[in-house]
């Protein structure tokens, strides 16, 4: 780079988001000069289930790149001005491949899919489930990929033989792509630690796969995994093979919402963004070392440069432009995202909706695996307007949940949160966070800042940038600022009614329902409780207590309900002793704390939401008669 001109110096960059690729070439100065992005398939197979061809996300790379670079020419630069090339992609999304030919076994699972929660209620049950969360930083769910990979070899014959075989190679997309990108013969199979870090099966501390992990979920020396890398390497992620860039090296990878923290050179601990894209994810920039959420947040790498990891604190949430793109494509609302502002603004406010956009469940902080998506308030009044701003505020209270989680794990509170992604570019979804979080929202002027982080990430390993403060001009200046515009206390009223639609939606999804609708593809092996592969572990369910003398009638819920939605429910035992109180209280995960508790009568102090819910439960646990 010694000797070149400032103006001769190009960084490309491959963003594979989860509903569109692109491709960037960004100048020194870390502007875009010439970029192409396309969308691609959707696959819903069933409800809940979500796929992408893993050939197409390759081919939409390509085609990206193809016509990005003819772009750039036709601007008349060359594109041998082109140094280097980064990754950036969506995270979690499971593909599998047969490791001697290529090619792949399946279609990628999606971050969203939530076909493995019977697997996750599953591994939940044992024992020893409950050490995951502090060696790779995240809780049992259907997010991750290490379920979406047990689901795929319990259901897919030719993901089962391949693992049998010894053949089967698994990898979140930054493997995928560079595995292809680079020519299959090449056999270039790594992952950057950021992504490796969604996986499950990488120890956040060490950075590397962890025995326990792969032990835990049965896959240890069974099956190939890529070598885990730093996110800025000059040799670690080969060469483009073909195409317009043919021989460029890619030097740079990280994970979409990683990157997206680099793009807004949020390098030092303290420092947070928000990216508002089919999901939302806010990470926090915690230092050197990760910090275990204990409020529903996950740990994770942030980026690790010169093999020196930063880690971050993350709030993820699992619907956010992908609530717009319903409205658009299956409400037929508007014709195009941007419209959804305006829809939104043709209302005053909400008109009394809410609406908890659970499509996948519910991520952070909540967790709730059972909820699906729910619009309370919904009276004649209500018209488009109103369903438009309640699913561009459920994004908003969601952050405010989170942004309230992180402060208790980190015990600071944020000052004001840098955000970007497609859905940020909506004025009024950015003055409505404000006004929640009570703190200003800061939009930069340039938004690819995703797509920046990989360029960033490749740059510095060839030396376009030497070091973070070679990058301090970058992106700054000519962004928004959206200052709160109501009180504190008017936030918290919004926000109360929000956590009361969230109680609400809990309990909707029954496990066994789950189960069956995985069953659907009749082609697939029944799934029986227990993943095909992992016959050496031990996954059955907890045996109930004996129940043989006791038949538990919840003969009452009396619906005087209290403050808070909290009631009062009377539950008569009416055979069996006392003694089983307790182990009931337990089952159903209340505490044991009786109001007023005899051999007749014994009162639990629940809130209504839960009542239903545990009720559900003990009936499947055939507990009594309901
Ligand atoms: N002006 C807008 N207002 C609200 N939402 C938008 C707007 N533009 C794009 N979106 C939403 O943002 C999402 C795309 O953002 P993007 O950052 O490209 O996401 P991804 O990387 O996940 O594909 C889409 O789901 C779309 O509905
Ligand atoms: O496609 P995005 O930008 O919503 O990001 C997807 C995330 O990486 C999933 O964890």
């Amino acid at each position: 780079m010694a000797n070149m001109q400032d103006s001769e110096i190009f960084v490309g960059s491959i963003d594979q988001g989860t509903t569109s690729t692109r491709f960037l070439i960004f100048n020194r100065d870390g502007e875009p000069v010439a970029s192409h992005q396309v969308e691609f398939t959707q696959i819903y197979p069933h409800p809940g289930w979500h796929e992408h061809n893993p050939l197409e996300l390759v081919s939409s790379v390509e085609a990206c790149i193809d016509h990005a670079v003819h772009d750039f020419e036709a601007q008349g630069y060359s594109r041998s001005s082109i140094h280097c090339v980064g990754i950036t992609n969506q995270r979690e999304t499971t593909v599998v491949w047969d490791h001697e030919t290529g090619e792949p076994l399946h279609n990628a699972i999606v971050w969203t899919d939530t076909r493995s929660q019977a697997i996750v209620n599953e591994l939940k049950q044992r024992s020893n489930s409950s050490e995951l969360q502090a060696i790779c930083g995240l809780p049992l769910s259907t997010y991750s990929s290490a379920t979406k990979l047990l689901w795929m070899l319990a259901h897919v014959p030719k993901v089962k033989e391949a693992f049998d075989r010894g053949t089967l190679a698994f990898g979140t997309v930054d493997s995928w792509l560079v595995y292809r990108l680079n020519g299959v013969s090449a056999n270039y199979f790594v992952s950057d630690s950021t992504n490796a870090s969604r996986t499950m099966f990488m120890n956040l501390h060490t950075l590397r796969y962890d025995d326990f992990l792969l032990d835990f979920f049965g896959i240890k020396g069974k099956i190939h995994l890529p070598t885990i890398v730093p996110s800025s390497d000059s040799s670690a992620y080969g060469w483009l093979a073909s195409g317009a860039l043919e021989g460029v090296a890619i030097m740079g990878c990280l994970g979409d919402q990683s990157s997206a923290l680099v793009g807004q050179k949020g390098f030092s601990p303290g420092m947070a963004k928000n990216t508002y894209g089919t999901g939302c994810f806010l990470l926090y920039n915690v230092g050197d070392k990760p910090v275990i959420s204990t409020h529903g947040l996950l740990a994770t790498v942030a980026y690790n440069f010169g093999g020196k990891a930063v880690y971050a604190l993350e709030g993820s949430i699992a619907v956010a432009g992908s609530g717009v793109k319903f409205l658009q494509n299956n409400l037929t609302f508007f014709q195009d995202s941007r419209e959804v502002n305006d829809l939104a603004l043709s209302v005053e406010n909400n008109g009394g909706c809410v609406f908890v956009t659970a499509f996948s469940g519910l991520f952070a902080p909540y967790w709730i695996d059972d909820a699906k998506g729910t619009i309370f308030g919904i009276t004649q009044y209500t018209q488009k307007g109103h369903i438009a701003r309640a699913t561009l505020e459920a994004t908003c209270f969601q952050t405010k949940a989170i942004l309230d989680a992180m402060e208790k794990d980190s015990g600071k509170a944020l000052s004001e949160l840098a955000v970007d992604g497609g859905m940020s570019n909506s004025d009024l979804t950015m003055q409505t966070q404000a006004d929640l979080i009570s703190i200003p929202v800061y939009r930069p002027k340039m938004r690819e800042t995703t797509a920046l982080g990989a360029a960033i990430a490749a740059g510095l390993a060839i030396g376009v940038w030497r070091n973070f403060a070679e990058l301090r001009d970058i992106n700054r200046g000519g962004g928004a600022v959206f200052e709160p515009q109501i009180t504190r206390e008017e936030g918290t009223v919004k926000f109360a009614e929000w956590e009361k639609a969230v109680q609400m939606s809990r309990g909707w999804i029954e496990t066994e329902k789950t189960a069956e609708t995985s069953n659907s593809n009749s082609s697939e092996p029944k799934f029986n409780g227990t993943p095909i592969p992992l016959a050496d572990c031990n996954f059955s369910s907890p045996k109930p207590p004996s129940t043989q003398n006791t038949s538990l009638l919840i003969s009452d819920i009396v619906s005087e309900a209290c403050a808070n939605t909290t009631i009062k429910v009377k539950a008569q035992k009416t055979k069996g002793n006392l003694e089983l109180a307790p182990s009931i209280a337990s089952i159903i995960g209340v505490s044991t704390d009786l109001d007023d508790a005899d051999e007749e009568d014994l009162f639990l102090e629940l809130r209504k939401v839960e009542i239903l819910q545990k009720l559900k439960r003990l009936r499947k646990l055939k507990l009594g008669y309901f």
